[in-house]
């Protein structure tokens, strides 16, 4: 196991927590790299029967060392800004694999893509299909594009990270969809190599799934009977994690599940998991400063909404424990941050035996952790550590106060 208790204290591979906390201080973030590259790999086996190609969803977690290490194994990368596509090729990614996402691509970001020849666009609207073909025509170019669509299919997750339904602003109605390919097939500008979809983040069940893939197909065979071929099918991302007792699939379930439905295809499958390759491989670890009672019990501690926003944001539940047993007594504390909001809890209620100066791990903080984190409140983000064995990487120092005001001028009268 990449994180375990032993003797009750917790461990990240052969880092022990509470000597990472005293080390480097508090807050911080730690990734374990084996826990990445493992699930990495049990994702990219889960699929070994099909051509497929896993395309990392930057968002989650962009820290460069980490896109260095999924780049090392293979990984393709799907990206929403021009920003995550100059860090994967910073991080010694290969642009050739990579999948553009998002719905306002700007100008720019689009002949910079064009400029490092990535594999696909995932083109989100008519407009924005239009410009791409409009700026890949000036460069003498054809871009090579899918259409996200939007497959109307109700991810049963949170209204927020739920993406795939009418009402949503993602992707391209799925009925509309194919009088869109086919004038998309006739634009000088426009290579047509897929179609992608993506329904939602945290997903806990395989069925939402299976059913946009079964609707895509439907489209792809029409599409076929057209004369318009694809070389590859983007399910998107969403697989879950357990951040309390959810049970969600696994990449080997997901692989059984839809197997059936690709059966056949010669289409290379691409996938777009975020959450579920580095989610549970990492905590952010945070001091208690202050006990404080009233109404209720608070724990203050050092880390805030700004360095780990879900609580604040869904009403996210993440686990939190001590990571060395504290001899007190276990009481029912409202875990919160210095930061000057109400929504600064990190946890509501949780029963822990804590003292001035313990440490917590707050779990499942891979993924839209740091990568979510602000300086909100002058706070400067914390470092983040990869743990490779027992030797501790510090792939981002923490922020000092310069950084706070980097690129700010102050008026001269
Ligand atoms: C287009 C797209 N692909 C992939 C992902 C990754 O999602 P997850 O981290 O849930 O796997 C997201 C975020 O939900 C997304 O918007
Ligand atoms: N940031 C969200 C997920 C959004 C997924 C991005 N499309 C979370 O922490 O759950």
């Amino acid at each position: 196991m990449s994180l375990s208790r032993r003797n009750d204290e917790l461990w990240i591979e052969g880092c022990n927590a509470r000597a990472l906390a005293d080390g480097h201080g508090t807050p911080l973030y730690v990734y374990s790299r084996a826990a990445i590259e493992s699930a990495w790999r049990a994702y990219d086996q889960a699929f070994a029967a099909h051509p497929h190609l896993i395309c990392y969803a930057v968002k989650a977690n962009g820290s460069l060392a980490i896109l260095q290490l999924l780049a090392r194994l293979g990984s393709g990368f799907d990206i929403v800004s021009g920003g995550e596509l100059a860090r994967v090729m910073k991080a010694g990614g290969d642009p050739a694999r990579v999948v553009f996402s998002g719905v306002g691509k700007r100008d720019e970001e689009i002949e910079q893509a064009l400029e490092a020849g990535i594999l696909a666009f995932n083109v989100e609207s008519e407009p924005e299909l239009e410009r791409i073909a409009r700026i890949a025509s000036a460069r003498g170019e054809r871009a090579r594009i899918s259409l996200r669509v939007n497959p109307d299919v109700d991810a049963r997750t949170h209204p927020y990270i739920s993406t795939g339904m009418k009402e949503n602003k993602f992707g391209i109605d799925i009925h509309a969809a194919e009088a869109l390919y086919h004038r998309a097939a006739a634009m000088a500008g426009i290579e047509v190599t897929g179609l992608d979809f993506h329904i939602g983040s945290q997903l806990t069940e395989l069925d939402p799934l299976a059913d946009a893939l079964s609707r895509s197909l439907a489209l792809v065979d029409r599409l076929e009977a057209a004369g318009i071929t694809l070389e590859h099918l983007d399910i998107g991302g969403g697989l879950g994690i357990r951040y309390r007792d959810e049970a969600p699939p696994t990449p080997a379930a997901l692989a059984e599940r839809l197997g059936p439905l690709l059966e056949g295809r010669p289409q290379t499958l691409l996938m777009e998991p975020g959450r579920a390759l580095v989610g549970e491989a990492g905590v952010l670890l945070t001091r208690v400063e202050y006990l404080k009672s009233g109404h209720r019990e608070f724990a203050v501690v050092d880390a805030a909404m700004n360095d780990l926003m879900r609580p604040a944001l869904y009403q996210a539940w993440q686990r939190i424990e001590t990571v060395a047993p504290e001899a007190v007594p276990a009481r029912a504390y409202d875990i919160v941050g210095p930061v000057c909001e109400t929504a600064d809890t990190l946890g509501a209620e949780r029963s822990l035996a804590l003292r001035p100066g313990s440490v917590l791990a707050i779990h499942g903080a891979g993924a839209y952790g740091f990568a979510m984190a602000s300086q909100y409140n002058a706070r400067p983000r914390p470092a983040e550590i990869l743990v490779d064995g027992d030797t501790a990487h510090v792939i981002r120092q923490r922020e000092s106060f310069e950084d706070l005001w980097r690129g700010e001028t102050l008026l001269e009268r």
